[in-house]
């Protein structure tokens, strides 16, 4: 008798992992398991152990252990993959993926055999291809992998907005598109405050600015750390995608997904808006685009397709 709580599963128990624990059990979304290498089990559990002790404080009630084995991911109803390096200073996500690439066809492998029902959402970079590799690793039907960058650049084009308008960033609604790279696409035509198209509130030039700034959004705060890159916002864009899924929200949100001829894309994995609920993926919206965007959307295609050609 009695109602099976969630399982969250983490693989990678670094800044992003461990921040999503945190936010997973504030939000009582699940009981979690935070998984790294065996080097780092003791870590790994005991960052376990001090969000278990927020519990008390925070009042939260869910169950979270840290471990290395991947026995300890079964039955996994989400798994989020954040193992691999960050980047430093200096440094492109690009350069991340002969290591990453390696590390997430490993941690997919475990994945496949350990939670060959749970959903999967990527974060290690290149994300995109990082998506992809795990999509064709596992081999589970592709809404049931995606991966993480639209809804954190929404957010720090929303942020940038806001802050030029001195407005309320609830009321700032965005879209980015694309790959999770310098070539995104902010769609400034979708984007409106408090319903009124923002063309209407800022300058072109301006709002050129704001996009720029989004697209080198990540770099800003890889220059800023010093020392590796963001966890806070990633993580928060994680849990929203965990929730959508096990709520089966069926929010509308920018999720990087396996296209086969949406947008004329086929074959490879890249941030489109997508219906995400109870089915993980339930379908991928097709918004219609116009020349200029259609344009910057290829662009963003062709960096993402390069990328994946690196381990295709
Ligand atoms: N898609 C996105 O929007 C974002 C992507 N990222 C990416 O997420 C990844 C993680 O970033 P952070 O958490 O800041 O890095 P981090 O270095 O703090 O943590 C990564 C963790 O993965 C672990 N790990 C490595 N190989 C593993 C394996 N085989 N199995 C289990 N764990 C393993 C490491 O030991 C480490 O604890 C990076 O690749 C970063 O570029 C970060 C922020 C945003
Ligand atoms: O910039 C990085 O390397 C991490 C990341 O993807 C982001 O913060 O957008």
């Amino acid at each position: 008798m009695g109602f099976k709580r969630p399982k969250i599963a983490i693989i990678g128990a670094g800044h992003t992992g461990a921040t999503v624990a945190l936010m997973v059990a504030q939000k009582e979304i699940g009981d979690i398991v935070l998984v790294d290498v065996p080097d780092l089990e003791k870590p790994a559990k005991g960052k376990a152990l001090d969000i278990l002790q927020t519990g008390p404080i925070e009042k939260f009630n869910v169950h979270i252990a840290g471990t290395a084995q991947y026995e300890e991911i079964a039955h996994a109803d989400i798994v989020v993959i954040t193992a691999g390096i960050a980047r430093k200073p200096g440094m492109t996500r690009e350069d991340l993926i002969t290591t990453n690439a390696s590390i997430i066809r490993s941690v997919s492998e475990n994945v496949k055999r350990f939670a060959p029902n749970s959903y999967v959402i990527v974060l290690s970079n290149p994300v995109d291809a990082m998506t992809y590799v795990c999509l064709e690793t596992t081999g589970f039907s592709k809404n049931r992998v995606m991966g993480q960058s639209g809804i954190l650049d929404t957010a720090r084009f929303n942020t940038f907005i806001a802050e030029a308008l001195q407005l309320a960033v609830e009321d700032v609604s965005s879209f980015v598109l694309g790959g999770h790279g310098d070539e995104m696409v902010p769609l400034v035509r979708y984007t409106y405050v408090g319903g009124i198209p923002l063309e209407k509130m800022l300058p072109k030039a301006q709002i050129q600015q704001l996009v720029e700034r989004t697209r080198k959004g990540g770099g800003e705060i890889v220059e800023l750390l010093g020392n590796g890159s963001a966890y806070y916002a990633p993580a928060a864009s994680i849990v929203q995608m965990i929730e959508a899924i096990i709520k089966d929200k069926r929010k509308v949100m920018p999720v990087i997904a396996y296209l086969q001829g949406e947008y004329h894309v086929t074959d490879a994995c890249i941030g489109v808006p997508v219906i995400l609920g109870g089915n993980g993926i339930e379908s991928v919206i097709e918004l219609h685009l116009n020349e200029e965007e259609h344009q910057a959307f290829s662009k963003s295609v062709q960096a993402v397709n390069c990328t994946l050609n690196y381990i295709k």
